[in-house]
């Protein structure tokens, strides 16, 4: 029987690449691509369809920053699919970015550019705002709606006959100090997508310890430095198009310049080919680019605290608890 694989964020940048790439590694999966409405669903599909003709690639529409449209679409999976092998939770957002290049000047005379360019960490600020569900629209999207979807799909990935495998797209912009415990949607600061990917992280962590008997496995990944929709509206296109000549000689210091969707996706692909019983649920796996254009993958420890994991996790099992009330009428 054919391996089923949900991809989220499938409409450009690293799902799309991904989306190609799972199916020149085995063109027999079965591809569920899930994008935010339908004309972005068919043109995706058309896309994937021209280079892979004989794929069997069918659509889902979610916006993941809208809690009953996420409940609708588990819905509607659990009632095409008995079983998912692989769900890719890659769906993201960076609202309203602010690159401070004083920090990087700074980081230029302190000796610390390089890992500023890689992390940027103390370079960039977003703008965050409620949600329609009164959430903060960059935790909801990049992680509780994933959150509930991966929750509401338990009977699809738990208890089957080969273990099923969660695959979330992390960031190595992901840093505790922007994470807090009472502040967890980040509605106070000014790193709303660090701190989400640090709470992807720290999800993850808690998801192996109560799903690996069950037969379900979570990983994280870090796609690099990806040139995308997301990180093309971070400057002006006049600015990105200077400083292009400048990022393909980053590559030759920072390996995780990928800088292309299809090199970004090089992790997320790795994964789907590993066991694993043989991965570590503490470690974030990076795509790599060599100078020379190698893509590689490199395993790296998180800097995760596993009692803060399960703290957070208790209250994202609260939030979960108050949305399933508020919408009890959509649920089975
Ligand atoms: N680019 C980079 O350098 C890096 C990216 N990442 C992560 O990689 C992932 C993919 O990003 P990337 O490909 O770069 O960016 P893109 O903006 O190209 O892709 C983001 C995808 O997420 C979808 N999406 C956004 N919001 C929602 C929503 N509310 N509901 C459903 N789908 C949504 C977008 O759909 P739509 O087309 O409708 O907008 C799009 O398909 C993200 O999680 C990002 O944080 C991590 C590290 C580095
Ligand atoms: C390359 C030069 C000389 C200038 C560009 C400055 C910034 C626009 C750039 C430096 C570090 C970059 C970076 C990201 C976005 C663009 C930068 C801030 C990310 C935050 C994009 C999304 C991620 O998830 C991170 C892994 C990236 C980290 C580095």
């Amino acid at each position: 029987m054919e391996r089923v694989v949900l991809v989220t964020g499938a409409s450009g940048g690293v799902g799309l690449a991904l989306c190609q790439r799972l199916l020149e590694e085995d063109g027999r999966i079965h591809l569920c691509i899930a994008c935010r409405n339908d004309q972005k669903s068919e043109a995706t599909r058309d896309l994937i369809l021209a280079a892979h003709p004989a794929a069997q690639v069918s659509t889902v529409e979610v916006d993941l920053g809208n809690l009953a449209s996420v409940l609708r679409v588990a819905q509607e999976l659990r009632c095409r699919f008995q079983r998912l092998d692989f769900v890719y939770l890659n769906a993201g957002i960076m609202p309203n970015p602010h690159v401070n290049f004083k920090a990087l000047w700074r980081g230029l005379l302190t000796g610390k550019l390089l890992h500023m360019l890689t992390t940027a960490e103390g370079v960039m600020t977003q703008t965050d705002r409620l949600n329609g569900d009164g959430l903060q629209e960059v935790f909801a999207t990049n992680l509780f709606g994933h959150f509930i979807l991966v929750r509401q799909l338990e009977s699809l990935l738990c208890g089957n006959e080969k273990p099923s495998r969660l695959i979330w797209t992390s960031s190595s912009n992901a840093r505790e100090s922007a994470f807090s415990l009472s502040d967890y949607q980040h509605a106070k600061g000014q790193e709303s997508y660090s701190s989400s990917k640090y709470a992807t992280d720290l999800t993850s962590v808690v998801l192996n310890r109560k799903f690996n008997n069950q037969g379900l496995y979570s990983s994280v990944v870090c796609p690099g430095l990806v040139m995308s929709n997301m990180t093309y509206r971070i400057l002006p296109v006049f600015l990105w198009k200077l400083l292009m000549p400048i990022m393909w000689l980053i590559r030759f210091f920072a390996k995780t310049y990928t800088l292309t969707p299809h090199n970004g996706a090089e992790a997320h692909v790795w994964l789907f080919k590993q066991k694993p019983e043989s991965l570590d649920a503490l470690v974030k796996y990076h795509s790599c680019t060599s100078g020379l254009g190698k893509n590689y993958v490199e395993p790296r420890k998180m800097d995760v605290d596993e009692e803060t994991a399960e703290k957070f996790y208790q209250k994202l099992l609260e939030l979960e608890k108050e949305t399933l009330e508020k919408y009890s009428d959509l649920l089975d």
